[in-house]
């Protein structure tokens, strides 16, 4: 395993054009894949997830050609699901953003399809959608463990009517619902049981269909009607914003020991609801300034804040670090679904934060963050979470530095993340 040791940082200031979104490179290729036409997706994401749902299509027998530096892939649109004559054998990594999408389209048409990742996909829960699915007449079964991947999935088509799906857990369940809708041969109502997580995450999905030419209808994020007879149509060129959790770790450095650190690719009309998080780096006292297409942040004296991170659980992670570098406690409440992700979050930020000294209070689904009065060096350990790792990056803003294990685990989302870092900060 590697290990990088940061320098101390004396101050952040600079510029960084943020890659691709994960989310959207994700859900615009898939789209692209089901649609009518040739989708240009320019600015897409270099990355591990990408780079699962590349060779998944790929297998599917989507063309596409990329570029030489991937972040542009031209798909040539299936118009309409997939088929297949062979068992396929789909290897998804980690990636949330392919597995339960795939799992979902791969119903729609025709095919035996086998669904498997890394190890800790296989502990992280599916049985949500596919009993959503099922109920729409699919056939999916476990393979190893009951509600988890691997799943073999048979395309058989979907009947629609009216369908039920649990939010508690995780968005990307309805969001992969959500996508097939239109596909299936009736009309779709979908309502949502208990409370939805990560709501946002929704509108990109909704935003990103009625770019593909389809329309949700959402009923206070309950109910939505989906019509049927929808196809998918190419929007022709599609360009994919900059990812807006992958900004939180540049706002927050600037922030923290700014200077000032803008990053450009996203700003206020984003469809990204990771934008917020610079309003809750805003609720600490950092200076932020919104732009069409940028974002700036410059150092302030931060102070705690007790927030429901629900809507931004991924950028949430950035807050408990900077809670270090401010006065008093910070509550990050109702982030149950951390303990689902990559790794259990909640129970890793908890360890890594006590290692450099912190008072840390971990709830089931809430994290309080107290700085120490004198931070410790720490060794981090990162789970094979990649914003474990970037998250962390930001103790190189204090004078005891920090160093952190197995740094390459950030190319699930950001294979360049400390390069980046390294522009912006001044030793
Ligand atoms: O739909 C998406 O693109 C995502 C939804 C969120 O997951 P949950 O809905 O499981 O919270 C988020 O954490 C993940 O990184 C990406
Ligand atoms: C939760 C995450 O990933 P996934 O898309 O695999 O759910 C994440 O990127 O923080």
């Amino acid at each position: 395993m590697q290990q990088l040791t940061l320098p101390h940082f004396a101050k952040f200031n600079g510029e960084i054009n943020i890659p691709g979104s994960k989310s959207i490179s994700n859900r615009a290729l898939l789209l692209a894949s089901l649609a009518a036409g040739t989708t240009t997706l320019n600015n897409l994401l270099d990355s591990d997830d990408i780079r699962h749902m590349l060779s998944a299509l790929k297998q599917l027998g989507i063309r596409y050609e990329l570029s030489e530096d991937k972040t542009q892939c031209v798909v040539h649109g299936n118009n309409g699901p997939f088929i297949s004559y062979k068992l396929q054998s789909l290897f998804l990594g980690n990636a949330g953003t392919a597995m339960r999408p795939l799992c979902a389209a791969l119903t729609l048409g025709f095919g035996e399809y086998e669904l498997t990742g890394e190890p800790r996909m296989e502990e992280r829960p599916i049985e949500d959608l596919v009993d959503a699915l099922a109920q729409l007449g699919a056939e999916i079964s476990y393979q190893k463990q009951s509600g988890y991947p691997p799943v073999l999935v048979k395309g058989t088509g979907l009947s629609g009517g009216d369908v039920s799906i649990s939010g508690k857990l995780s968005s990307q369940f309805l969001t992969a619902l959500l996508m097939v809708a239109p596909l299936a041969k009736d009309n779709v109502t979908i309502s949502v049981d208990g409370d939805l997580v990560s709501k946002p995450y929704i509108d990109i999905t909704i935003k990103l269909m009625e770019r593909f030419g389809v329309l949700v209808v959402n009923h206070n994020y309950q109910r939505f009607e989906i019509k049927s007879g929808q196809q998918y149509q190419s929007p022709g060129n599609f360009l994919v914003e900059g990812d807006a959790s992958s900004a939180s770790y540049f706002l927050a450095a600037g922030a923290i020991n700014g200077g000032q650190v803008k990053v450009t690719g996203i700003g206020k009309n984003s469809i990204q609801g990771d934008i917020q998080f610079a309003d809750a780096l805003a609720a600490m006292g950092a200076n932020i300034e919104w732009g069409d297409d940028y974002i700036i942040s410059s150092k302030a004296e931060l102070s705690a804040i007790d927030m429901d991170m629900n809507h931004i659980p991924d950028a949430a992670m950035t807050l408990a670090v900077a809670a270090i570098f401010a006065k008093g406690t910070t509550k990050l409440k109702n982030i149950y679904n951390w303990r689902i992700k990559e790794t259990d979050r909640l129970a890793a930020m908890a360890t890594e934060l006590k290692k450099v000294g912190a008072t840390v209070v971990e709830h089931n689904d809430a994290i309080e963050v107290t700085a120490p009065h004198q931070l410790t060096h720490a060794t981090i350990d990162t789970y094979n979470d990649h914003r474990v790792a970037m998250c962390f990056s930001l103790l190189s803003a204090s004078a005891v530095g920090v160093t952190i294990n197995d740094p390459e685990c950030t190319s699930k989302t950001f294979p360049n993340y400390f390069e980046a870092l390294s522009q912006i900060g001044q030793e």
